[in-house]
């Protein structure tokens, strides 16, 4: 159970401050949703709260240990990060890229412990890999591909699980299987904090959402408490409908506002 805590983070990309002071409590046991407009800064925040981009203010720390003190391979067991879009660069058969993620382990695809072949097992099963685990992993859609770089990060096991839009090229069905598979991990005490752009998943599956606004926290708390009609047209320019249905929030994107926020 690991807490993922930034404080007075601040990163410069070049000559651009994308992130400022931001101060953000992670708790584990839950999902966490980044949602904000294109640019905001989630993907630094991501790549920062896995300490890979030095902050040039503040710090970001994993049960009170700076991130960026660990040692490579200790961070690569405790923080499993997808970056967006991955790619796959070698033609291994899909179980090899999964197995991949034991290498922090120190186990190769060659030379996993049980413990290792049952955590690939399990994480191929989990991202609905399981039928096509012999292809070259270079042969297959985006969206194949996509679930394969996720069942490798759910192998590693690690406490805390980051990811960088995990179903912006899925199906609806594997979405909202994505979506189940680390609403899951979360509830099993995985640190999970996933960057989105569907308001409408995101108010279904998150525990707790971050609204990012031009690299400072616009707002953070419970899906109920942070998508308000007026939260959504002052950090994403947009009208919406909001409602409460048996099934939780519904979240409607409706109309851009005429004045971008
Ligand atoms: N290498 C870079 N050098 C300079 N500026 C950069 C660099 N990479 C990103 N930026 C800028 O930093 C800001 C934050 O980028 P970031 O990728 O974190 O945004 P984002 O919220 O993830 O966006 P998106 O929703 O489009 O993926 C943007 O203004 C972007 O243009």
């Amino acid at each position: 159970m690991k807490r993922l805590v930034a404080t007075s983070l601040t990163v410069d990309l070049g000559r651009r401050r994308a992130l400022a002071t931001v101060d953000l409590t992670l708790e584990p046991g839950r999902l966490t949703v980044i949602v904000g407009p294109n640019g905001a800064g989630k993907t630094t925040l991501l790549r920062a709260l896995a300490g890979l981009v030095a902050p040039v203010g503040g710090d970001v720390t994993l049960d009170g240990e700076p991130v960026r003190w660990m040692r490579t391979s200790e961070r690569a067991r405790s923080i499993a990060y997808l970056p967006q879009g991955g790619t796959i660069a070698w033609p291994l058969p899909v179980r090899n890229v999964v197995a991949l993620g034991r290498l922090p382990h120190g186990e190769r695809p060659d030379s996993l412990s049980d413990s290792g072949r049952k955590a690939v097992a399990e994480a191929m099963a989990a991202a609905d890999v399981t039928g096509f685990e012999d292809r070259p992993a270079t042969e297959l859609s985006g969206g194949e591909r996509a679930r394969v770089l996720l069942a490798r990060a759910l192998a590693t096991k690690a406490p805390v699980l980051l990811v960088d839009e995990p179903v912006a090229a899925l199906d609806p069905r594997h979405e909202l299987t994505v979506l189940q598979v680390l609403k899951a991990h979360a509830a099993a005490g995985a640190n999970v904090v996933a960057i989105m752009h569907n308001l409408t998943l995101a108010a279904r599956f998150a525990d707790d959402i971050v609204v990012l606004d031009r690299g400072r926290i616009g707002a953070h708390g419970t899906p109920e408490d942070v998508f308000t009609e007026a939260q959504l047209a002052a950090s994403f320019g947009i009208s919406a409908h909001v409602s409460r249905e048996a099934g939780g929030l519904v979240v409607v994107a409706e109309n851009p506002l005429a004045e971008a926020p």
